[in-house]
């Protein structure tokens, strides 16, 4: 089932708006991630979608109903929550039976479809146990049989792995994603865990600032970043941005002194840019000659180190290096960027991105990046 939302917006107290004008159409069967830093209104949306808390503006269909006003039994949907919402006095079959119970579901029906949803989440065995005798992984999966057994074609899910370790975490991201390609379910999905929304969904919605961002497959939202806080939110040390100021009188060259000069689109106006650089796609060079950073901070991560550098012009930017290196602390060192960046207007908007293979996506320019060291 399809989900469309068209203009929806929330105000808890009718002045301030959380969430603004929010479209998208979540196709039947989609893994949709809403992703946003802490208080940017994911669950605000999530809750909207459920109808545990009313629309202010706007309308909701699911499957091309019209279900703004009705109540969230009415919406045929499931809802998984961070603290898993387990009843503390039932055991691991009631739990998940108790949805179907309200429903007045036959008992041999009921019996089977619980039955099932406990096996596939792995947990048959423990069925009479109450949930303090359950891992927190064990607890998340009784709230994934109840949503599965439920048998509702949507389900929603607020940060429902964020109690569990990083292992487990990672763990259950590819069971949730198995589980709701085998049962073909249209999952939403809100995490502020960008990795989360990278490795699950078929798109993403980022929201920040009581709006949407940018709505895009992972690789589109990383190859694409609509804006800078779209770019530095995704990838991890965050994406380098350097202030740049470009005047006609360097016409063809924004230069973002001293690591480089980038030859620009002729059409662009002067004025404030940013330049965004992934920290993969600097490199270092160990030469005392024409160096232009300086080493302020090395994080060794094992297989690679993220290198923080201050550059000459007193800009910070973050480099990752492959390999173990020799570099130490306050050691004079050369930049250089690979080819690829992103441009930004002052507001933030990207206006230009090159990939570094000479093929521009958004835009038609082919540019090139030249080294001015
Ligand atoms: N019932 C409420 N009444 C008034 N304001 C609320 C209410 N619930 C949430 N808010 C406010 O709305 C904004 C969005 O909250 P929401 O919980 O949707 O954010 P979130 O993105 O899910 O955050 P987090 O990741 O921290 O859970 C916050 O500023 C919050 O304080």
């Amino acid at each position: 089932m399809g989900i469309e939302l068209a203009s929806l917006s929330k105000s808890y107290d009718g002045q301030n708006w959380t969430l603004k004008n929010i479209n998208v159409q979540i196709k039947s069967g989609e893994f949709f991630t809403i992703v946003g830093p802490s208080g940017c209104g994911k669950s605000t949306l999530l809750r909207m979608i459920a109808g545990l808390i009313s629309i202010s503006d706007g309308t909701l269909k699911i499957d091309d109903q019209d279900v703004t006003n009705l109540p969230p039994q009415e919406r045929s949907l499931s809802m998984v929550f961070q603290n898993y919402a387990l009843f503390p006095f039932l055991d691991v079959k009631s739990n998940v039976a108790f949805g179907l119970k309200a429903r007045k579901m036959p008992a041999a029906q009921l019996e089977q479809r619980v039955a099932h949803a406990l096996e596939l989440v792995g947990l048959s065995e423990l069925k009479a146990r109450k949930p303090r005798e359950l891992s927190g992984g064990q607890r998340q999966r009784v709230a994934l049989a109840r949503a599965i057994a439920s048998d509702t074609k949507i389900c929603l899910m607020d940060e429902p792995l964020s109690n569990l370790d990083a292992q487990l975490r990672s763990k259950m991201r590819s069971e949730i994603r198995e589980l709701q390609q085998n049962l073909g379910i249209t999952l939403i999905y809100v995490t502020h865990d960008q990795v989360e929304a990278m490795t699950m969904a078929d798109r993403i919605m980022v929201l920040h600032a009581h709006e949407v961002q940018q709505i895009g497959t992972p690789s589109e939202i990383y190859q694409h970043p609509a804006n800078s806080f779209v770019a530095q939110f995704f990838g991890t040390p965050r994406m380098n941005l350097l202030s740049v100021h470009y005047s006609t009188k360097n016409q063809r060259h924004l230069q973002v002194d001293p690591l480089l000069d980038y030859v620009l689109p002729m059409d662009i106006e002067e004025g404030d840019y940013f330049v965004g650089v992934r920290p993969n796609a600097l490199e270092i060079h160990a030469t005392a000659q024409a160096s232009n950073a300086a080493i302020k901070n090395i994080e060794y991560l094992g297989t690679q180190s993220i290198i923080h550098a201050l550059l000459d012009n007193q800009e910070e930017v973050r480099i990752t290096t492959a390999q173990n290196n020799t570099f130490s602390l306050g050691e004079r060192i050369q930049i250089r960027a690979t080819a690829a960046y992103f441009v930004f207007d002052n507001t933030g908007r990207a206006i230009f991105f090159n990939k570094g293979d000479g093929e521009d996506g958004r835009t038609n320019y082919k540019q090139t990046v030249t080294n001015a060291l």
